[in-house]
């Protein structure tokens, strides 16, 4: 958008003025990190002798800290070369301030911008008309690049203004709103709003729980209060790090960029799937297999599975010592097996233990005249009684015990009254045939773990302290250096941080794997519950405050919705109270004047009508748009709308219901909403996600239109023979 008046222009290019000396402030300290980087690595090459002495450790760890310092300084002004300073503060008496991604000061350390996150920088986000704080207008820079190209005001405190304050801009909010959607999330850093700053600033501990209807921001703030929580707490976070956590990779993706833009790269975000470390899983299981696997009833299977027979174990052990043949049949085996496992012993820990029983179970039989001690010393050593053990009691991995849960006998063994008939067989014929892990077997990986455990390590020998160069060695100085700065940075069994994204859709064995990864962790939690496609809310509830324990929770509720135009949230509104009236709706801020239209298709006009939309969107939007579709029809659907590949890129995308929560488009056409409404018992929320997920335009194409029948105002859609 150009500037439409002259004064709009003059005020456009004083800000540019003070924007070029911060990047020329800032290509210097790039500088001065380089030299100081190149010192450092010169010192290093110097120092290295091959003969460490206490001195050499002294300037090789001054080096490390040096260049340490300037490697991460050098990421961090790298990052920040587009949009760097976005606000401007003017308080009353003529105290201007200027609020950016990161903090620069001048050469004679006078602030030039001050960081978003720090304190000084809250009333930015805070101020209001009815609660000026001090700020008499508050400006919002739009750049490209390192250029300026608009201004947006509020004027917070009229009466205070000077007489040659000018006022410019329709509202930066309103512009960012009305923006066209790329494939990725941007940060909001420059249009936060009050209710959303509250959220990111709040204290770190216990567990922040964020709640609000579709596109209220939940996510987006989530994310903005990690990189809070890493500028305030980055000394106790960086001790275990802050682990974000999403339903999907296509999400994971787009959220991707927000906090390397937010200046902050320490972060570990990972998919549902990937949660595990070393397994990455895409595929999701159908709807019915997946409420079974993530069931708080599958610990007691699993658990069965962990510490039962191990499938072509031998049966006998046959020995002779003491002077005789001594045996212990499988019953007998097995009762040493449920003796060592009883007081939860992991099974990969036990084997010594094991051995210890196995032993005193053959004592027994040989009946007096040979002390266990020297039965010990007789039997333990002997390859048929080590070859034995090797093969009863062999290191187990918890792949290899899920694969055992593919064969129905041995499931129907571990599921003995936990699990009905049915649920054996849809759930056995899940492992069959398949390749790979889904993401609904990942919690269940690392529940097996949990039962399994690591063998313990060997005893580590001399050897292993001795190094080739001088990066590992802790050194004294190290000590000396970390003592004296009282060092308090906390040594984390996890993540310092845990954030759970569409945490609504959290199974109870989901909860567990992330409870397991944030045992001291401070937590953000986001989620919608009116999204939840999780049938039994009371069991992943239990299950969420089992991992979270008694610490302290701080709830918000996020009430304005970001995302929608009025008119298409309004639909969307209708089709969710229809259902489940008592459902809290959020505000839509914008209005376009544009309804959503339902256009009646037959079987055989499907294909036309759906690419006929989606034609019609990409003439008459800028950026993205989705078209969702019932589970079953994403191929052929992905067939009609191939012909777009060439000619629009990436702006069109076919997703599922579920596969589209967290995501958003500019313009959506959903298919066949009926039948997605219909794809499980929480279909209506599904399809309630389904119709929040466009921001400017929303077609549905459907040979039904009984869905629309029960709204309260049927005027919301426009009528469409299609
Ligand atoms: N203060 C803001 N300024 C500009 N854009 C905003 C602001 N708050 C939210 N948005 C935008 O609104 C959209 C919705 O935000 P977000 O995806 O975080 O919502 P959500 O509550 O997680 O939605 P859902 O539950 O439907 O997934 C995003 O495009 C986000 O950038």
């Amino acid at each position: 958008m150009e500037p439409s008046t002259s004064i709009e222009q003059a005020e456009i290019n004083r800000e540019q003025a003070y924007v070029d000396r911060v990047y020329a402030r800032l290509a210097a300290m790039v500088e001065s990190a380089t030299a100081v980087r190149q010192e450092g690595r010169e010192r290093g090459l110097l120092d290295y002798t091959g003969q460490i002495k206490e001195e050499d450790y002294r300037s090789l760890f001054e080096r490390d800290v040096l260049v340490d310092h300037a490697v991460r300084r050098l990421a961090v002004l790298d990052a920040q070369r587009e949009g760097l300073v976005f606000g401007r503060l003017d308080h009353r008496g003529g105290v201007v301030r200027y609020v950016g991604r990161i903090g620069v000061r001048d050469a004679e350390h006078e602030p030039l911008v001050i960081d978003w996150r720090a304190p000084a920088a809250a009333v930015f986000y805070q101020a209001t008309a009815a609660e000026p704080q001090g700020v008499v207008r508050r400006r919002v820079l739009r750049s490209q690049g390192q250029r300026v190209v608009g201004v947006e005001d509020d004027l917070l405190d009229a009466e205070a203004a000077p007489a040659d304050l000018h006022v410019v801009g329709d509202g930066a909010l309103m512009a960012a709103l009305t923006a066209a959607r790329g494939g990725r999330m941007r940060d909001i850093v420059a249009t936060i709003q009050q209710e959303q700053d509250r959220v990111i600033r709040a204290p770190a501990p216990g567990v922040t729980l964020i709640s609000g209807g579709p596109g209220t921001g939940k996510t987006v703030v989530a994310l903005h209060r990690a990189a809070y929580l890493l500028y305030t707490e980055r000394r106790r976070i960086q001790g275990g790090g802050v682990l974000v956590v999403g339903p999907s990779p296509v999400f994971m993706n787009y959220i991707e960029r927000v906090l390397p833009a937010l200046g902050e790269h320490e972060a570990t975000l990972r998919s549902l799937g990937e949660v595990v470390d070393g397994v990455v899983a895409d595929r999701t299981d159908p709807y019915p297999v997946a409420v079974i696997k993530g069931s708080d009833r599958m610990r007691r299977v699993l658990s069965r599975a962990a510490r039962g027979p191990v499938p072509g174990e031998p049966q006998e052990l046959r020995l002779y010592a003491g002077g005789r043949m001594l045996s212990l049949d499988a019953r007998e085996l097995a009762a040493v097996r449920t003796d060592v496992l009883r007081r939860g012993a992991q099974r990969n820990r036990a084997r010594a233990e094991a051995v210890r029983t196995l032993v005193g179970a053959l004592h027994k039989k040989v009946g007096g005249g040979m002390s266990r001690a020297e039965f010990d010393a007789d039997v333990r050593e002997r390859d048929a009684f080590v070859d034995f053990v090797d093969l009863w009691w062999s290191t187990l991995t918890p792949a290899q015990v899920l694969s055992w849960l593919a064969d129905r006998d041995h499931l129907a063994g571990a599921a003995r009254g936990v699990l009905g008939p049915a649920e054996v067989d849809q759930l056995a014929a899940s492992w069959v045939g398949v390749s790979g892990h889904s993401v609904d077997d990942v919690p269940l990986l690392d529940e097996l773990d949990s039962l399994l455990g690591e063998p313990p390590m060997p005893a580590p020998t001399r050897d292993e302290f001795d190094y080739d160069g001088v990066q590992e060695v802790t050194t004294s100085v190290d000590r000396d250096y970390t003592g004296r700065r009282g060092d308090t940075t906390p040594q984390y069994d996890g993540y310092a941080h845990v954030l759970v994204d569409e945490a609504q859709d959290l199974s109870p064995m989901q909860w567990r794997m992330l409870g397991r990864r944030g045992r001291q962790a401070s937590w953000t939690i986001v989620g919608d519950p009116a999204q939840s496609s999780w049938p039994d809310v009371a069991e992943a509830e239990s299950a969420r405050d089992s991992a979270l324990g008694n610490r302290n929770r701080r709830t918000f509720h996020l009430a304005t919705n970001y995302r929608n135009s009025a008119e298409i949230f309004d639909l969307a509104a209708d089709v969710i109270s229809a259902e489940l009236p008592d459902v809290p709706l959020p505000r839509a801020v914008r209005e376009t004047g544009q309804l959503p239209e339902h256009r009646l298709a037959g079987e055989a006009e499907r294909p036309e009508a759906v690419t006929t939309a989606v034609r019609e969107l990409l003439d008459v939007v800028e950026g993205t748009v989705g078209v969702i579709v019932p589970r079953e029809r994403v191929r052929e659907t992905l067939d009609w709308v191939a012909p777009f590949g060439d000619e629009a890129g990436q702006r069109v995308v076919v997703t599922t219901g579920l596969a589209s929560k967290g995501l958003e488009y500019d313009a959506v056409v959903v298919v066949e909403p009926a039948e997605i409404a219909a794809e499980s018992p929480v279909g209506v929320r599904t399809l309630y996600v389904v119709l929040t997920r466009a921001t400017q335009r929303l077609v549905t194409v459907g040979t039904d239109s009984g869905w629309l029948d029960r709204l309260r105002d049927r005027s919301r859609v426009a009528a469409s023979a299609g």
